[in-house]
């Protein structure tokens, strides 16, 4: 069975996640707060307030496996489902790092099938969070680069905790791979061609203060205030009437998704024919050996 499948065979017949019903919170959160948990994924709902918090527990770095890619999925339709939920805050359970982006080991060393599971994979949380009907805010509790970047910029707003060692960037060309078209789009969107031009080339990671400054980011607040922000910015975009909320975003997302959808096959056959090359294995390989030697 296909690891899709295979997550969505074990998260959904007996899963806490199960339907509508998350349980209450132990503690924490308004009146009639629900928290629910898959292994990756932990739900925190209010329904009084509409909103679902989903923090990334998917240690060490959070990074996106494709475990981790089809629990998120798994978590967001139900939510999608949930008639009491109207928003998202997505963040990291614990502070420090959202998301290191995609899981690296998925793209190394596996088989063409593998890796056109993975991308398709990659591209099914894209569209959808990008094609969401629900208010998606990011609070941005730790580093985000590349993958986690993407995320983040799925999101209709985005506020990042004010600390240095919290960059944020589409890095792929660091790493000597590069961003695809539609990671590409998704930050035109967001910060414009020329901002995006260079950020890309470069392969920039922009610290909070420059995040800010490019548009990348919507606000910068204290570390301890991120997610008490986001929920509160979350209250002015619920204040919207849905309809004309959502209509306004698929108006202005469209085309960015129809690109996508047009060129879905020919972009994981482009996917898996790049990764799959040789020069490519080797610098992911060594990128990877250099983020494992510094702890061995
Ligand atoms: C011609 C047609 C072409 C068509 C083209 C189509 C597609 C284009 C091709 C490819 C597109 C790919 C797009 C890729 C997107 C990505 O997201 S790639 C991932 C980029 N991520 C990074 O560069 C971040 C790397 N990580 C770090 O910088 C740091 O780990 C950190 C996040 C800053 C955290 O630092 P620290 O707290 O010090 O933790 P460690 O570095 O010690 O890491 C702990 C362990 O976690 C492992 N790890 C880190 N990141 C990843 C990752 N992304 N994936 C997998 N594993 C990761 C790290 O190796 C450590 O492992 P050990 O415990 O040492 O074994």
């Amino acid at each position: 069975m296909a690891l899709v499948a295979r997550v969505r065979a074990l998260l959904l017949p007996g899963s806490r996640l199960r339907g509508a019903t998350l349980g209450r919170a132990a503690n924490g959160g308004g009146a009639g707060a629900r928290r629910a948990l898959s292994h990756r994924v932990l739900v925190e709902a209010d329904p009084a307030a509409g909103v679902a918090v989903v923090k990334f527990r998917n240690p060490p770095v959070n990074s996106l496996s494709l475990e981790m890619l089809t629990e998120l999925g798994i978590c967001l339709e139900k939510l999608e489902n949930d008639k009491t939920v109207r928003g998202i805050v997505l963040t990291a359970d614990r502070p420090g790092i959202f998301s290191a982006g995609l899981d690296l080991t998925e793209m190394c060393g596996r088989n063409p099938a593998h890796y056109a599971e993975f991308w398709k994979a990659v591209q099914e949380l894209w569209l959808r969070l990008y094609q969401s009907n629900m208010a998606l805010g990011a609070a941005i509790n730790g580093t985000c680069p590349a993958g986690g970047c993407l995320l983040s910029l799925t999101c209709d707003y985005r506020i990042l905790a004010d600390n240095p060692k919290y960059t944020i960037g589409l890095n792929e060309t660091q790493l000597g791979i590069f961003a695809p078209f539609w990671f590409k789009d998704t930050m035109v969107n967001t910060i414009g061609h020329r901002a995006t031009e260079r950020a890309l080339q470069l392969g920039l990671l922009f610290t909070p203060a420059e995040a800010l400054q490019v548009g990348l980011v919507d606000q910068v607040v204290p570390e301890d205030q991120v997610q008490s922000t986001a929920l509160s910015v979350m209250s002015q975009w619920l204040a919207i009437p849905d309809h004309a909320r959502q209509l306004t975003k698929t108006m202005m997302r469209k085309a960015t998704v129809d690109q996508l959808l047009k060129h879905r096959e020919a972009d994981i056959q482009n996917f898996v024919s790049f990764i799959s090359r040789d020069s490519i294995q080797k610098v992911l390989q060594v990128y990877l050996q250099k983020l494992r030697k510094k702890n061995h």
